[in-house]
């Protein structure tokens, strides 16, 4: 059953979320008679709370992950060809970072797709590749510091040629991740705009993380309207997107309506907010998922969480009408890949404790989906 709530709630005193209001939803009026025999609303009630009235009222806000995980998952079959199980494209790795496109990317592969490209500078091109044999590294991307002294003419060759370069393979990429390191420099982030114009012509999904969050929130038009572009930011990254686009700021009582009404305002894009649970959003629905994780908050989560919604918003997407669900394939997508890494985090944690790093999480994918979606 397809559940549409969210902004009908009516618990929220924001102006823009009230906007969105369904108020004559049936949803909306069972919530109104309940939180009337619950003895009113207060402007101090809690989440949790929330959440009780939302599971009185026949809504599930907690997503049922592990069945959606076994839904999308792609089944191992020997007449599979390579490519069929995902080809995953990071645009990321600059010369400060070099962990998050990998951890993206190899990430990816854990999981289950069989091909996933890294386009990043090429000064951090061979570190990367020296990570892993695994990864297939395009050092194309050009920074400032490499290009100056350059007329403009020499540097919109430079672009192009980059652009023609990444276009080549497009058409192939089931998904694109752009954002883990990719870092802030203007000459390379106007390139990378350019590539997402393009993926957005090839209907290539896009997964925008980290400094592609930067980009995105500098140049909302960039994914505005894009039913296949998904954002994961943090909540440095939340607040800034939430600022710029809805003008007010975070507030953690109508999390659920502000991220479902902020969705909504970029164009039915949809979001993936991490935090303590994470809440996941495409304007139309809000879900939530909250598996335990782990207490360890070391960098990089976000990047393995990247990489792993890519692959499962492939799947999904691939799946199509397969699935029963009706829920968008991006929805799905982020929904299982935050349950796999939380279990993953979880199960890595157990064993390593407080030196838990991000290399130990990403150790722990295959068997944390393994327990959900048996290989045979
Ligand atoms: N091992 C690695 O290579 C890792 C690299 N990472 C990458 O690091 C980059 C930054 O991610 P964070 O999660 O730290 O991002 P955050 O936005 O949470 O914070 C980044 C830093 O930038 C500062 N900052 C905030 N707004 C800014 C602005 N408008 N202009 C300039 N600086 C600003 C913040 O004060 C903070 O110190 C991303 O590319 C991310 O993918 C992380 O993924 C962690 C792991
Ligand atoms: N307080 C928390 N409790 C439990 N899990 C959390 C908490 N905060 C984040 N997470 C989990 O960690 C994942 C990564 O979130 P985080 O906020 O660390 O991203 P990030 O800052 O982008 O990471 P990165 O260092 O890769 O850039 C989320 O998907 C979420 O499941
Ligand atoms: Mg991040």
């Amino acid at each position: 059953m397809l559940i549409r709530y969210g902004v009908s709630t009516g618990f929220t005193s924001l102006g823009s979320v009230k906007n969105c209001m369904l108020a004559s939803s049936a949803v909306f009026r069972r919530q109104q008679f309940l939180i009337r025999s619950l003895g009113g609303y207060s402007d101090h009630i809690d989440s949790r709370r929330m959440q009780d009235i939302r599971s009185m009222s026949g809504t599930t806000f907690e997503a049922d992950a592990e069945n959606v995980m076994r839904e999308i998952t792609s089944v191992l079959d020997p007449s599979k060809h390579k490519g069929q199980a995902g080809k995953i494209a990071v645009i990321g790795g600059c010369r400060e970072y070099t962990g998050a496109p990998y951890f993206a990317a190899i990430s990816a592969l854990k999981i289950g797709a069989d091909l996933s490209h890294v386009f990043c500078t090429k000064d951090a091109a061979p570190v990367i590749k020296s990570y892993s044999p695994e990864l297939i590294v395009h050092p194309i991307l050009e920074e400032s510091y490499n290009i100056s002294g350059l007329e403009d003419e020499e540097r919109r060759c430079i672009s192009s040629k980059i652009l023609a370069e990444v276009d080549k393979w497009m058409e192939r990429f089931d998904c694109l991740v752009v954002g883990p390191g990719l870092g802030r420099d203007p000459y390379l982030l106007e390139c990378v705009s350019e590539i997402m114009k393009h993926a957005r012509q090839s209907n290539v999904p896009i997964v925008i993380d980290g400094d592609g969050l930067f980009l995105v929130t500098n140049s909302i038009a960039l994914v505005s309207g894009y039913p296949l572009a998904v954002l994961t930011p943090n909540v440095n990254e939340y607040k800034r997107l939430v600022q710029k686009v809805l003008n007010c700021e975070v507030n953690d009582r109508d999390a659920p309506e502000l991220l479902q009404s902020l969705a909504k305002q970029i164009g039915g894009v949809t979001i993936l907010q991490k935090g303590k649970s994470d809440l996941i959003s495409d304007g139309e629905i809000a879900k939530s998922v909250s598996i335990y994780g782990s207490p360890r908050r070391c960098g990089g989560q976000g990047d393995i969480l990247s990489g792993s919604v890519a692959v499962f918003l492939s799947w999904a997407r691939a799946k199509g009408k397969a699935t029963t669900s009706q829920m968008n394939p991006t929805v799905l997508g982020c929904i299982a890949g935050s349950a796999l890494l939380r279990k993953a985090a979880s199960l890595a944690f157990k064993d390593k404790k407080r030196s838990t790093l991000t290399t130990d999480i990403i150790e722990c994918l295959g068997r944390s989906l393994e327990d959900i979606c048996p290989a045979c």
